[in-house]
């Protein structure tokens, strides 16, 4: 099922006849990261269940709330909870809240994410700046565009390889290394698999040697529309847990270690992000 840019304009027009919050920067929080949202000023909060055409969140660690307020005084409206494939919902339904984040007008998304890592210098607590991804899901045809296209959005073809901002992830690295977080600081490749089940250990190999760093359920779906209507996109993977790659290894992967690795690194990765949002202000990146 596909929302019409109508049905989309008419959730977008009625959040903003309620609210007079007009947000430039949208973001989307992870797995237990939702405390991102805390961190707004003046805010204004929806819950899901009552937003004309939303999903609801299903999953441990996402609390169903759009909140609009301001980051160090930059309007900001942020998904504490996003939707996964695995919930059962169609893709288009999972990425409708970046359409809308588009007529709100908002033009740079930030997305986070919990994620296992695959790379084997990368320890659990590392945060690793996403250069770029690989869309297994797509591969498959599971892909956000497929069906008609509305040039409104974007156009049918949209192109990949610049999906992720390189100068956001630039100023990124440099706000990292002036907070002191050089030594967790990573970049790397994030793969998206449609989950629920973890990986296999065959897998986490085999997505290793394929070019992926990090492992998750997430984010590219929101990336691959946001970029299609034009808006910029910054991604942080937070590495929650080691991938098992080794058949002696007596690790599982679970959402308790991934909820609880969330905790411990909320606090940096909140300071990342907020610092961030005032560094595009201050640099003066905005069109
Ligand atoms: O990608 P986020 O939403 O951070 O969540 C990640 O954590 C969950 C697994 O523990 C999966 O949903 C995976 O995608
Ligand atoms: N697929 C997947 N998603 C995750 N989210 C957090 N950790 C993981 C992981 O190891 N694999």
């Amino acid at each position: 099922m596909s929302y019409t840019y109508e049905e989309c304009k008419a959730t977008a027009d009625w959040l903003m006849a309620q609210t007079d919050i007009r947000p430039r920067i949208g973001i989307v929080c992870g797995s237990g990261l939702g405390g991102l949202a805390n961190l707004l000023k003046d805010q204004v909060v929806f819950n899901y269940r009552d937003i004309p055409n939303f999903p609801q969140s299903t999953v441990h660690g996402h609390a169903g709330r759009l909140v609009f307020g301001t980051l160090k005084g930059r309007p900001c409206v942020c998904m504490q909870g996003r939707f996964h494939l695995y919930e059962g919902y169609p893709i288009q339904k999972i990425t409708l809240p970046i359409r809308i984040f588009k007529l709100l007008g908002v033009d740079t998304v930030i997305l986070t994410n919990a994620a296992g890592g695959l790379n084997q210098d990368f320890k659990v607590g590392d945060i690793m700046i996403m250069k770029d991804h690989i869309n297994m899901p797509g591969f498959a045809g599971n892909n956000p565009l497929s069906g008609p296209n509305d040039e409104r959005f974007g156009t049918r073809f949209p192109c990949m390889s610049d999906a992720y901002d390189r100068e956001l992830q630039q100023l990124a690295m440099e706000v990292g290394q002036e907070l002191g977080y050089g030594d967790f600081l990573r970049e790397g490749v994030y793969c998206v698999l449609s989950g629920p089940s973890f990986e296999t250990i065959a897998e986490c190999r085999m997505l290793h040697r394929l070019g992926a760093d990090a492992v998750g359920m997430s984010t590219v779906h929101e990336v691959i529309v946001a970029r299609h209507c034009g808006m910029r996109v910054f991604a942080l993977s937070l590495i929650t847990n080691q991938a098992v790659m080794d058949y002696d290894s007596e690790e599982k992967a679970n959402h308790e270690e991934v909820l609880q690795t969330g905790k411990q690194r909320s606090e940096q990765l909140e300071r990342l992000v907020s610092t961030l949002v005032t560094r595009i202000e201050h640099n003066n990146i905005y069109a």
